[in-house]
C-alpha cells in the first residue's frame, strides 16, 4: 500500500486481503464497530471474550506514528451481551501525516467484515456558549472543512463496490441511533450533560485562533475537532449506519481577554474523567441496539 497525492492509495484487493486475514484469525463476526477517540481506549472494557490485534501485525493496516500511549494502536474484538463488536483503540489523523485513505482504511475493512453500524467517539472543543467541559454531544451533522479544500477521502476514482460517486451526506448520522443515544443517556441519568450539535473538523494540529473560533461559531459549529469526519464520510458512502459521540474536553476561546490556554493534557484529562461514563453509555447503547434489531427484524 502506498500514498498517491490526496486520492485513494488502496486497491479493492488490499482491503480484501486485510479483511480475509482478520476473518481467518478470529471467529468474531462484528456487527458494530467502535472508534475510540483520544483518551477513550477503555470503551472496550465492557466487552467480554476479547481478542486483540496490534495494528502493526495486521497486513496493510496503517502503523502508529508513535503519537499514542498506553493500550492504543490495537484492534479489539469482543462481545457485549450477544453482539459481536470491534473496537479501534487509537485512530489515525491527517495531522500525523496519514493520507485520508489510510485514515479511513479500517472503516472499509469493517464494511467488508459485515459490520452494520459505526459508533465513532472523539474529543472536541466546545464552541456553543451553552456547552460545558464534560458534556457529551451527539453529533447531528458535520462541517468538513478540509473537504472544502480538497482534502476529502472520496477524491480519486470511485470504486462502485463500496458506494456511489456522489453520495448524499445530509443524513450521515442516523436519526434512529441518535434517538437511541438520547433514550439510553436519559435512562443512565446523563441527560444533564448530553447535547446534540454540529461538529466541525479542522486538520490541526494547532488549536484554533480566536478569529478562527469566532468564524466557526458564525458558521453554526457547536464543537471542533481534528478527526471523525473522514471516517463518517467513508462509512456513509459504503452504507454503514453512523452514530457520533463527541466529548467536550475543553471550551474553545472566543474572547481575547481569556487567560486560559487550551492544551492536549487538558483534553486527555477530561477524557479520563468522563471515560467511565462514556463506556457505560456505549455498552448500554450496544445492548439496546441488539434488542432493537431483534424487535425490528
Ligand atoms: O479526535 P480525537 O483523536 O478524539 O482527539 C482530539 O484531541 C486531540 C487534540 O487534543 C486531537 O487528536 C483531536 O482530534
Ligand atoms: N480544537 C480542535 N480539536 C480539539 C479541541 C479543540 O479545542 N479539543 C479537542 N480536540
Amino acid at each position: 500500500m502506498h500514498t498517491k497525492g490526496n486520492s485513494c492509495c488502496c486497491s479493492f484487493e488490499d482491503y480484501k486481503l486485510t479483511t480475509e486475514w482478520l476473518l481467518n484469525q478470529t471467529s468474531h463476526r462484528p456487527k458494530i464497530a467502535v472508534i475510540c477517540g483520544s483518551g477513550l481506549g477503555l470503551l472496550a472494557d465492557g466487552a467480554t471474550n476479547k481478542q486483540t490485534f496490534r495494528y502493526q501485525d495486521i497486513p496493510n493496516f496503517p502503523v502508529s506514528t508513535g503519537a499514542w500511549s498506553g493500550h492504543e494502536g490495537c484492534l479489539v474484538f469482543g462481545t457485549i451481551e450477544d453482539t459481536s463488536c470491534v473496537f479501534m483503540q487509537g485512530h489515525f489523523h491527517l495531522y500525523e501525516g496519514y493520507s485520508l485513505c489510510q485514515v479511513t482504511f479500517p472503516v472499509r475493512i469493517f464494511k467488508l467484515m459485515g459490520v452494520e453500524s459505526l459508533l465513532v467517539t472523539n474529543a472536541s472543543g466546545g464552541i456553543c456558549p451553552d456547552f460545558k467541559v464534560g458534556d457529551i454531544m451527539i453529533i447531528k451533522d458535520h462541517i468538513n472543512l478540509p473537504g472544502f479544500a480538497g482534502q476529502h477521502p472520496l477524491c480519486g476514482p470511485n470504486d462502485e463496490r463500496f458506494g456511489i460517486r456522489f453520495p448524499c451526506m445530509s443524513d450521515a448520522y442516523s436519526k434512529d441511533l441518535r434517538r437511541l443515544a438520547l433514550d439510553v443517556g436519559s435512562e443512565l441519568g446523563c441527560s444533564d450533560f448530553m447535547r446534540e450539535g454540529v461538529f466541525c473538523m479542522v486538520s490541526g494540529p494547532n488549536f484554533e485562533t480566536i478569529a478562527e473560533a469566532r468564524m466557526l461559531l458564525i458558521l453554526g459549529c457547536d464543537s471542533v475537532g481534528m478527526s471523525t469526519v473522514p471516517e463518517v464520510t467513508v462509512a456513509k458512502h459504503c452504507g454503514l449506519r453512523v452514530l457520533g459521540l463527541s466529548l467536550i474536553t475543553n471550551m474553545v476561546s472566543l474572547d481575547y481577554s481569556r487567560e486560559e490556554k487550551v492544551n492536549h493534557e487538558e483534553v486527555l484529562q477530561t477524557s479520563k474523567m468522563r471515560a467511565e461514563v462514556l463506556q457505560k453509555l456505549v455498552t448500554a447503547l450496544i445492548c439496546r441496539y441488539q434488542q432493537q434489531s431483534i424487535n425490528t427484524h
